[in-house]
């Protein structure tokens, strides 16, 4: 993979106010320099920083990417380049101790804490995973090499081995974590050679370049992969101008080398930013900055340039000459190399991974399906419970409401029994007149009767037993009114008659109601108790009508002493059958207190039907709420679960995608291995033939016509 190197832009703010700005920033990607208003220039990077930029977006456009290239085995460089006191150690540090500061903390502190928290994520990504840093810190000081991590002021050497530069004699520090790395930097830029001048009170005399050394394993099935990488991130020099910096003796020397290193630096960026001269000699070897610098510039990794800028008026030669070097690094194409060594059988362990992948899927579905269906059960049990309540309230609240009526239709019969009662009672009123008529009569007539009622019995004579009841006329009108009377009381009697078998109509009826009602519902009261007693009333009362009956025959008879004993009899019956009614009344008395604490509990248990009610209507809503958040919650798990299938799928695609690539470059490599292998072949057979050949030649040497005759046969079969 090739790519360009990246080149930001960054314009610090100005230090003078009075002066007008060389620099403006027109756009996202275009910076304009002027020169004294006349001659101005317009120059396109990847991205211009104004002076207000934050350093979280200059870490975040310039180095996050690379940072977590970096972790899967893709080298990265990152640099900043410009004047002194353009702004390169505040870029690539940020300002004196803002290490742990979250807004002006610079670039190495952030790409340090990104790369641990992107090594931490793919620990908790991956089946197996894990990983080793190390750090060297050097500066590049009169163009020797120093190690910033050694207090030993021991030169390091470079070693060159084609792909890798290695800096012999560097300490390398391991580390575990970003607080731990940052201690060795913090450590090392205390022993980084800064002084101060004219442009900058904390000027830095030396190039300084950290290496981050990153080393991944990572085990999917039975696949080990181990890739590596090397983060650099450096903060340059800054060139300088004599008549700027007013250097002399130390200074002086150090910004000689510091220039003539960058010069260097110039002249490899503008070789190589040119086309033609791509495969040409680049001398990177002419200092240790380019050498170091060598897989960064038109090597293997990617890299990003970050060129400072001074937008004062005083500096616009150095803006416009670190521009024009920006512009040449925008030409420059890195080929870029994976650093990764994949172990084990890959073709087995990536159809082992896609297995397993597949499994997992299958596995999760089972358990989605089981938890959607678990719960649907228990939704739906929940809702057959209150189902059940719901039911049993209703027959309770039925029951109710049969026991009320049934209280009602004894209410009913009570009152009917008592107005029959009163009826009942206007007839022994009326009847206790007749005997008291019948006493008067029979008072009188007494006298008419022979002296001794024995003698009479015991006469055997007809005629005389006719002539004791001869009666004075006046007896005779008397008895004359008493039939009168007896007619009226039978009329009565049939009156009454007629109103007891109204009364009983009514009540045959309502006991077939009551029978109805104590059918259906017989815990109420013994329905048998009830039928024997509306049956002795109708009875009682048919009694009565039979008695009256016989009553109204004896009257007619006309005998008047069977008259008194039916009448006594009578009304010794009438006070039994009233004593039996109030009785009965009694009863219904208690039916009707019955009835009514019935009624007090139907009402009581309509309030508490209400109340049921509305716990069912609250039960139901809830239920349907619960079923809602069920439905919801299943349909949250579901999308989970198709997003994390998708997401599975798209890593078994790409896992199919690498496992075709890697089968179609074996496929490749086999075939150009087997037209390797018969091109030697060729050559063997070719090299065998010439030196059979010339074991011929040698041997037919003396037989001149004869190996003219082999040279000619040979020439025309062109085995030669
Ligand atoms: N973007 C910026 N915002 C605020 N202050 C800045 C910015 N850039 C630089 N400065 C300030 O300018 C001064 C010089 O900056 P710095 O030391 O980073 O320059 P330098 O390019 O590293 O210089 P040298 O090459 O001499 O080391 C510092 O005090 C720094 O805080």
């Amino acid at each position: 993979m090739s790519c360009y190197i990246k080149v930001y832009g960054r314009v610090r703010p100005s230090t003078s106010r009075n002066q007008q700005n060389a620099l403006t920033v027109v756009d996202k990607l275009r910076v304009k320099v002027e020169a004294d208003g006349r001659c101005e220039k317009l120059y396109e990077l990847h991205r211009i920083f104004a002076e207000d930029i934050a350093q979280e977006d200059v870490f975040t456009t310039a180095a996050k990417k690379m940072v977590e290239e970096c972790t899967e085995g893709i080298n990265g460089t990152i640099f900043a380049y410009g004047q002194t006191g353009s702004g390169k150690t505040h870029t690539m540090l940020g300002p004196a101790d803002s290490w742990s500061d979250p807004v002006a903390k610079g670039l190495i502190p952030r790409s340090v804490e990104h790369l641990f928290a992107q090594l931490e994520l793919k620990a908790q990504e991956c089946q197996k995973f894990s990983f080793k840093i190390n750090v060297e810190f050097v500066e590049l000081y009169n163009d020797d090499i120093f190690d910033l991590l050694r207090s030993d002021s021991n030169k390091i050497t470079l070693r060159d081995t084609g792909n890798d530069i290695t800096l012999v004699g560097a300490k390398s520090e391991s580390v575990d974590n970003s607080l731990d790395l940052m201690h060795v930097v913090k450590r090392g830029w205390k022993s980084r050679r800064t002084a101060a001048t004219a442009m900058n009170r904390d000027s830095s005399r030396s190039h300084a370049l950290l290496i981050i050394k990153v080393c991944t394993e990572e085990v999917t099935g039975s696949l080990k992969t181990n890739r590596s990488s090397i983060l650099n991130l450096v903060d340059l020099a800054g060139s300088e101008r004599q008549s700027h910096t007013k250097a002399s003796g130390e200074r002086l020397k150090e910004e000689t080398n510091i220039n003539s290193s960058l010069t260097v630096l110039g002249r490899c960026i503008r070789l190589l930013s040119k086309p033609s001269t791509s495969h040409s000699f680049i001398p990177y070897r002419d200092s240790h900055l380019t050498h170091i610098l060598k897989n960064s510039l038109g090597g293997i990794s990617k890299t990003a340039v970050i060129v400072n800028m001074h937008p004062d008026r005083s500096f616009v030669a150095e803006s416009s000459s670190t521009l024009q070097f920006a512009e040449a690094c925008t030409m420059i194409k890195n080929r870029v190399l994976r650093n990764e060594v994949m172990s084990g059988d890959q073709e087995n362990s990536y159809k082992k991974a896609i297995h397993e992948l597949r499994q997992e899927i299958d596995e999760t579905r089972a358990k989605a399906r089981e938890e959607f269906a678990r719960r649907l059960e228990e939704s739906e049990k929940n809702y057959q419970q209150l189902l059940a309540e719901s039911t049993a309230l209703k027959s309770e609240h039925t029951e109710l409401r049969f026991k009320y009526n049934v209280g009602l239709v004894r209410k009913t019969i009570a009152l009917e029994l008592d107005a029959t009662n009163k009826r009942c009672q206007l007839l022994q009123e009326q009847r206790d007149e007749l005997r008291e008529r019948l006493q008067q009569s029979l008072n009188s007539t007494i006298p008419m009767q022979t002296p001794c009622g024995k003698q009479r019995r015991q006469s055997s004579r007809p005629q005389r037993r006719e002539t004791v009841y001869k009666h004075s006329p006046s007896r005779l009108a008397e008895l004359a009114g008493q039939d009168d009377q007896l007619h009226e009381t039978e009329l009565r009697v049939a009156t009454l008659e007629n109103e007891i078998q109204v009364v009983r109509a009514k009540l045959e009826k309502v006991t077939e109601e009551k029978f109805k009602a104590e059918e259906v519902h017989a815990d109420v009261i013994s329905g048998e108790e009830a039928s024997g007693r509306i049956e002795e009333h109708s009875r009682s009362t048919a009694h009565d009508n039979q008695g009256e009956r016989a009553e109204y025959q004896l009257v007619e008879e006309g005998s008047t002493r069977e008259m008194e004993k039916h009448y006594s009899f009578q009304i010794k019956n009438s006070a039994e059958q009233i004593s039996d009614l109030k009785s009965r009344l009694d009863a219904y008395d208690q039916e009707i207190e019955e009835a009514r604490l019935l009624r007090l509990r139907l009402e009581e248990s309509q309030n508490k039907e209400k109340e049921l009610g509305k716990m069912i209507e609250n039960f139901r809503k809830q239920h349907e709420d619960d079923h809602r958040e069920y439905r919801e919650e299943i349909r949250r798990v579901k999308a989970n679960m198709e997003k994390e299938l998708a997401e599975r799928q798209k890593s078994l695609d790409l896992l199919q995608n690498e496992l075709e690539k890697t089968v179609r470059a074996s496929n490749k490599q086999k075939s150009e291995a087997s037209l390797q292998f018969e091109a030697k072949m060729e050559n063997l057979k070719k090299i065998i033939l010439i030196q059979f050949l010339s074991h011929m030649v040698i041997a037919l040497s003396g037989y001149p016509r004869l190996f003219a005759g082999l040279h000619h046969f040979i020439e025309d079969d062109g085995v030669l």
